[in-house]
Parts: C-alpha cells; structure tokens; sequence
C-alpha cells in the first residue's frame, strides 16, 4: 500500500481520490515541521498547503516521490532540498484563480464602502457612522494589476466588465494583456484608484509595495494583497496609513506578527486570513488536482504541472 502524508487538511474529495486508487492518505495532527518530518519515513508522496515541506522534513523522507503543493504559490517547498533527494514537486496553478479574484473584489468592495467598520459600528449601536461616512465607488475608476496571470487576468476582467474601470497591467513578462494597456509600476501607482498584487513571491517581488511605491501611489486608492505577505512591506504601509495616502488595505495575507502590530489600529484595514481559495468550490478542485498527481507520479508517469521534471530523467 502506498501513503500519501497530508500535511494540512484537504477536501474529502482529494481524500476518497487517492483511497480510490490504493493511496492511504496519512494526516498529520499539526503541520509543524517536526511533526511532519517524524511521520514521513515510509511516505511515498505529500499533499502539502501553505505550511510547504522544509530541509528537515525532507532529511527525514526514505521513500518519497512527490510533494504536491495544494494551490499555485510554491514558495513555501524547499526546491533546493527536493532536488537533492530527487523528489517531484508540483502545483495547481489556475485551479483556485476564480475563487482569489472573487476575494480581491470583495476586499476592494468591503474597503471602498467601509463594509467591515459599518458592521462593527452596527453591532455596537454606535451612532453617525452613516453621516460620517465618505466612500467611493469602484464604477470609472482605474485599477492597475500588478500580475497578469490567472488570477489577475480573471480580477481585471471582471472589474472592466462589471465595473466599467479603466485597467491598467504591470507585468513584464506576461505575454499579452488582453488589450488592456501595460505600464511600469511607477506609472500604474500614480494613476490607480485600485492596485491588486497578483505576483509570486520571490527575491524580485520581495517588497515591491515599499516605502518608495507607496509614495508614488495616488492619494485615496485602495490596495489589495491576496498573493503573499512578503509583497508588501508592512512598516511602510502602515506609515502610509497613519499619513492618510491610502483609503485603506485588503489583505489576505501578512505576516506573522500583523494580527499583534500596529497595522489592526487602522480601521480601513481589513484582514482575512489566506481564504482566497477556501471556497467549497476551489477546495474540491484543488484537492482533486493534488490527489490526481500524486496517483500520476506513483504510477510512474509525470505531472503536467511538476516544477522540476529534471529529477526524473
Ligand atoms: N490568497 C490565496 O489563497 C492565494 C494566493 N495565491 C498567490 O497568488 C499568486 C498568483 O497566482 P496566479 O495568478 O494563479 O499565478 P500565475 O503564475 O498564473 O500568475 C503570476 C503572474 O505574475 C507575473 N509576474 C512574475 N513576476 C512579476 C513581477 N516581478 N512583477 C509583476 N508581475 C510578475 C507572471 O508573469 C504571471 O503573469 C501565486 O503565486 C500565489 O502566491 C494564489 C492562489 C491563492
Ligand atoms: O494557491 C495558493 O498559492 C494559495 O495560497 C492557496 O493555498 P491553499 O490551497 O488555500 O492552501
């Protein structure tokens, strides 16, 4: 019988997949590195989510073949370590796009209009917040996408077609912008009343949103962040906020120490924690796609999407 370790819970469906095909899904109890390094002897494959799979965690792997990463960002997967034990890495990409873009709007909406502090000022029966209130609406504005891959594809279509907003792309090394126009980041952040971070994450992306781009953002715009943490330098933004140069943030992801930081003293900024692709929809087909190339992989074939086919000649 062949194991397959879940390192974070996954859909059933990624589950009774693998148990279909006589993979036994082995689910580890906390996805701390220690604890997954001490269950990986005898795996033959891990599903893993944002927790990744570390150098310790591979050191301790003597049969292992695959480690599928349940989404599209594979920062968290120690590429470096796989290598060296030859062993597959693969992704989802696009398999949860519909479902981030989806969030990206709703945190644009929920900072445009306040929706967050009005249900909080609701709930506590505090008064004026109506006639206090000064929103904006998303309608002729001008979104700039900074990543024009599935998600920031699937977001600009929808803000141009539901909205009507002008949509401006930065990508270098996207291949087409649908017609939209690209621009540099500089020229985007002085001209957008929405900027959406689509990028990965990695050494260039590190930062991009910096105390340099947040001083050439357009007094008033809104910025979202539903890819990784480390886009955004926190200090700079909260600097940003407190100086009033942004409406506000919406953000998916952060660091650690965010929920305890100064960034939750500013009531335009609101915070979700890495949900964009917890619907039951996008959960059930990523789960699926993962569990589909762990069988793949197991049965001696390769992944579509394996990031280093390399290891295996
Ligand atoms: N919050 C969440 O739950 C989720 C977050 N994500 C994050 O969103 C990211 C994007 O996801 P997808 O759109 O599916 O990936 P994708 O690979 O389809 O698109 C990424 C795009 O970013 C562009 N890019 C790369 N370097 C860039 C740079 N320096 N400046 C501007 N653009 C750059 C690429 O050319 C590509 O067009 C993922 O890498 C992941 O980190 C993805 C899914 C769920
Ligand atoms: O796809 C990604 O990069 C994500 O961040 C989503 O990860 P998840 O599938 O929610 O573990």
């Amino acid at each position: 019988m062949k194991t397959c370790l879940i390192v974070q819970p996954i859909h059933s469906a990624g589950l009774d997949l693998l148990r279909r095909n006589g993979i036994e899904p082995r689910l580890a109890p906390t996805p701390d590195m220690a604890t997954v390094a001490a269950l990986l002897p005898g795996c033959d494959a891990v599903i893993t989510r944002d927790a990744g799979l570390k150098a310790e965690a591979f050191a301790a792997a003597d049969r292992l073949q695959i480690v599928v990463i349940h989404g599209t960002g594979h920062d968290s997967v120690d590429k470096a370590a796989a290598a060296a034990k030859r062993v597959l890495v693969a992704n989802t990409p696009g398999v949860n796009a519909r479902s981030v873009a989806e969030l990206a709007l709703g945190l644009a909406l929920a900072v445009a209009r306040g929706i967050p502090a009005a249900d909080r000022s609701t709930r506590a029966g505090a008064p004026g917040f109506r006639e206090s209130a000064r929103f904006t609406e998303l309608s002729g504005k001008t979104a700039l996408i900074v990543g024009w891959g599935a998600i920031g594809r699937d977001l600009g279509r929808m803000l141009d077609q539901a909205f009507g907003m002008r949509i401006l792309v930065h990508s270098p090394r996207a291949p087409e912008t649908g017609g939209y126009a690209r621009v540099s980041l500089a020229e985007g952040l002085a001209e957008a009343d929405l900027i959406s971070l689509h990028t990965p994450m990695r050494d260039e992306t590190r930062n991009l949103i910096g105390a340099e781009a947040l001083a050439q953002v357009k007094p008033g715009a809104i910025l979202v962040n539903v890819a990784r943490a480390g886009l955004v330098d926190e200090a700079a933004l909260d600097r940003a906020l407190a100086e009033g140069r942004l409406a506000g943030a919406g953000l998916d992801v952060y660091s650690e120490a965010a929920p305890q930081g100064p960034l939750v003293r500013h009531a335009n900024v609101i915070f979700t924690p890495h949900l964009g692709a917890t619907t039951e929809d996008a959960l059930r087909r990523v789960a699926e796609a993962a569990a589909g190339h762990v069988i793949t992989a197991l049965a001696g074939g390769m992944p579509e999407t394996a990031l280093n086919p390399e290891v295996r000649p």
